[in-house]
């Protein structure tokens, strides 16, 4: 039996999270069963999606959240002791799982075995995890980028808008983001984005797209949402396409966003529209993981991690996400 530590999402969100909504409970690991494994978490992730996930989930329960961690006891010969595995366990320190039941919505997923021993492992749950996926196959697959189009994306300096801005300067494209600070563009110039601008400071964003995109835009990978994209809509050219992937502008709504309606817009420039939720494409993530691991390796992708120490600072964590103080992924490290 090992003491271990979890979160508990003690009380619903209103507007931004607060620490105050969450409860730290320890407690004593249990005794393992036939097919149990006890893994010891080493770095969990905080993300966007917990904030409007939460929103049905009963109080009470261990906060979501994904983690990467090594297996220290086991009751199964699949999962011996030194296995790192990533897996939905929630804000946690230790999990016990149960790998005899496997659920497919929450798979318990370990590390490629051929994993670059010179990467960190908190990269699972970044680059070469969750939100790496996220950006190559969200963006490969529906914007299906073609050499010298322009691609926009918004959070460009966050963890999947800064990938896609890359991935779109391997593929041949021009690529344009915007981002919340001077900093945060600064860096977005550094990873070779085209143009960038802090969407915060702007006198209006029509204006800041018509100077980053002077020729229209072929490609959106939209992470923000709500009137942000409205105004980028009326910027794609025709047979545009757009990878509606998050909403992060309305997270913290009590109430989901009404209008305004861009269908006329969608209409006349004949644009693609297509959102996903990235395990769609599970049975290509090997594939996708070996080949951001490789563009990491030859210097083609870079990344950068906000990493917060120390579990009981998940909260400040996730709320920092929130309010934008993350360059990269952020991670939290246990
Ligand atoms: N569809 C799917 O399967 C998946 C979707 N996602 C989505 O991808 C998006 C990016 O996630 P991820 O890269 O992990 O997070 P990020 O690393 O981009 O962190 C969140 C960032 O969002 C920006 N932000 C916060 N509030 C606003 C706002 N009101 N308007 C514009 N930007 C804001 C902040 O940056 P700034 O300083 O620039 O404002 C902040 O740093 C999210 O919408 C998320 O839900 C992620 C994973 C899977
Ligand atoms: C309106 C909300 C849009 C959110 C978009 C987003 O960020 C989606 C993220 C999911 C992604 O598709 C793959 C994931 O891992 C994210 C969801 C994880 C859900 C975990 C539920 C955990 C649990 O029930 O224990």
């Amino acid at each position: 039996m090992v003491k271990s530590k979890r979160l508990v999402f003690a009380r619903q969100f209103d507007g931004m999270p607060k620490e105050s909504d969450f409860q730290l409970v320890e407690e004593e690991t249990p005794a393992l069963k036939d097919g149990e494994i006890l893994v010891e978490s080493l770095f969990n992730s905080v993300d966007p999606y917990m904030r409007p996930y939460t929103r049905v989930l009963p109080t009470g329960i261990t906060m979501i959240g994904e983690g990467c961690g090594r297996v220290i006891e086991s009751k199964s010969s699949d999962f011996p002791v030194g296995t790192v595995v990533m897996h939905q366990y929630g804000w946690c320190t230790h999990a016990v799982l149960d790998t005899k039941k496997p659920d497919p919505e929450r798979p318990i997923r370990k590390a490629p075995a051929d994993y670059p021993k010179d990467l960190p492992l908190s990269l699972l749950l970044g680059a070469v995890g969750m939100t790496g996926m996220t950006a190559y196959f969200g963006f490969l697959k529906l914007c299906e980028p073609k050499e010298g189009e322009t691609v926009f994306v918004n959070g460009a300096a966050g963890a999947v808008g800064s990938l896609v801005g890359q991935i779109a300067k391997i593929k041949g494209c021009r690529a344009v983001g915007s981002a919340g600070s001077d900093a945060k563009v600064a860096w977005l110039k550094e990873l070779g984005f085209d143009a960038a601008f802090n969407y915060k400071t702007v006198s209006s964003l029509d204006a800041a797209l018509k100077e980053a995109a002077p020729y229209g835009i072929d490609c959106y990978f939209d992470n923000v949402g709500a009137d942000f994209t409205s105004t980028v809509l009326n910027h794609m050219n025709l047979y545009g396409r757009v990878s509606i992937c998050g909403s992060i502008s309305t997270y913290n709504d009590n109430e989901m966003a009404k209008g305004p309606y861009p269908f006329v817009t969608i209409l006349s420039k004949q644009l693609t529209v297509a959102g996903f939720k990235v395990p769609r494409w599970f049975k290509e993530w090997p594939k996708g993981m070996e080949q951001m691991a490789q563009w990491i390796k030859e210097g083609k992708i870079k990344y950068k991690e906000h990493v917060t120490e120390g579990f009981e600072n998940m909260p400040k964590a996730f709320i920092g996400m929130l309010v934008g103080e993350n360059t990269g992924k952020a991670v939290v490290k246990l």
